[in-house]
C-alpha cells in the first residue's frame, strides 16, 4: 500500500495573539489551512500559546487515566461506537482508547471523571477541561477559515452549529521490537475535523494522494489537523480526507488525546450548492452522520475501509 517517506506535512502557525478575522494574517493563514486541506486533508497546527504546563500535565492526566485498573476503564460506556473504553481484546494489539461528549463543558468533565474516580479528581478535570477548551477554540479558528475560503460564509453558523465535540484518549502500548507494529489500523475518520495531540513518542502516520506513508513528526507546539469524511461531503469533496494509521517499535508507549468535532444526529450533511457547478458536480448524496455509521459498522471487519463514497455516491 505505497511506500514511506519523511515528507513533511504543511506546518501552520497559529500562534499570533492577533490572529482575528479581517487581518492581513488571518488571510495568509486562511490560505495556507485551505492550500494544506485540500492537498494532504491534514497539517500540522504550531500553537504556542498553550503552556508547556499544561502539556505536562495533560501528559500526566493521560497516564493516570491509563494506569487504571481495567474493571473502573470499563465503565466508561457508550451506544455509540468508538466512544466507550476499548480495551486490548485480540491478542497481540497495542490499542486502548475511551472518550466522552463534550469535553469542554466542565460539568461533562466532571461526570467524566466521576466514572473513573468517585472521589474526585481536580487535577485530571481541570487539566482535561482547559486542553479541551483551548483545542476546541483552534479547531472553531481552523473551520471558519476554511468556510470563508470558499466565501460560503453564510453557512458559518449553521455548520459551527452542525457538530458536538468528542474527545477521545489513546494509549498505544510499546511492542518492545524493533520492526514496526500496528497501533491502530489505517482509516478515515469520519466526523467533520479531528486535532490530535500527543505525548512525545511520534508513530502518527498519514497518507498522500499519491499513495505515500508520511511519518508524522510533532513539535512540543504542535497539534495535527485532519479532515474528516463528513467535512470532504460538506466540501463536495474539494478538500481531502486522508488515510492515517499508528505504527510503532521500540520500548515507549505513546498516548494521544484527539478532540474530534462530530456531526449532530439530526443534521443532514449536504454539500453547499455554492461548491456545485458543472466542473465539480456533487460528490455525496445528502445522508445522516449517525446512518452512515451505522451502516459502516454493521458488517463488521472489511466495512471499516471503505470509505464514504461506497455508502453515499452520488
Ligand atoms: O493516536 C493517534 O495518533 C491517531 C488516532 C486516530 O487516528 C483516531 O483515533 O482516529
Ligand atoms: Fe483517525
Amino acid at each position: 500500500m505505497g511506500s514511506e517517506t519523511t515528507l513533511r506535512l504543511p506546518a501552520i502557525d497559529f500562534s499570533c495573539k492577533d490572529l482575528t478575522p479581517r487581518t492581513p494574517v488571518w488571510e495568509t493563514v486562511r490560505s495556507q489551512v485551505r492550500e494544506a486541506a485540500e492537498e494532504f486533508g491534514c497539517f500540522e497546527a504550531l500553537f504556542k500559546n498553550i503552556p508547556q504546563e499544561l502539556r505536562k500535565a495533560m501528559d500526566g492526566a493521560l497516564e493516570e487515566i491509563f494506569a487504571l485498573p481495567l474493571e473502573i476503564k470499563k465503565r466508561n460506556v457508550s451506544e455509540k461506537p468508538f466512544h466507550g473504553y476499548i480495551g486490548s481484546s485480540s491478542p497481540g494489539s497495542l490499542y486502548e482508547s475511551m472518550g466522552f461528549d463534550n469535553p469542554e463543558d466542565h460539568k461533562e468533565v466532571e461526570r467524566f471523571t466521576k466514572i473513573m474516580w468517585p472521589e474526585g479528581n481536580t487535577n485530571f478535570s481541570k487539566t482535561v477541561h482547559w486542553f479541551s477548551k483551548i483545542l476546541s477554540e483552534l479547531d472553531q479558528t481552523i473551520r471558519r477559515m476554511i468556510v470563508e475560503s470558499f466565501g460560503i460564509e453564510k453557512y458559518l453558523e449553521e455548520h459551527m452549529n452542525s457538530t458536538y465535540n468528542f474527545l477521545r484518549v489513546t494509549k498505544y502500548e510499546a511492542p518492545k521490537t524493533t520492526e514496526k507494529k500496528t497501533g491502530l489500523r489505517a482509516h478515515t475518520d469520519k466526523n467533520t475535523t479531528s486535532i490530535l495531540y500527543q505525548s512525545q513518542i511520534d508513530g502518527l502516520e498519514v497518507q498522500t494522494r499519491d499513495g505515500e506513508w508520511v511519518n508524522v513528526k510533532f513539535s512540543p507546539h504542535s497539534f495535527i489537523v485532519i479532515i474528516g469524511e463528513s467535512l470532504n461531503a460538506w466540501t463536495n469533496g474539494r478538500l481531502h480526507s486522508p488515510y492515517h494509521r499508528v505504527m510503532m517499535s521500540g520500548d515507549q508507549k505513546r498516548y494521544s488525546a484527539v478532540l474530534f468535532t462530530v456531526p449532530r444526529e439530526g443534521y443532514i450533511i449536504k454539500a453547499a450548492e455554492e461548491l456545485l457547478d458543472e466542473e465539480h458536480p456533487l460528490q455525496f448524496r445528502p445522508f445522516e452522520y449517525p446512518e452512515y455509521l451505522k451502516l459502516r459498522f454493521a458488517d463488521t471487519g472489511k466495512s471499516y475501509e471503505l470509505p464514504l463514497k461506497d455508502y453515499f455516491g452520488a
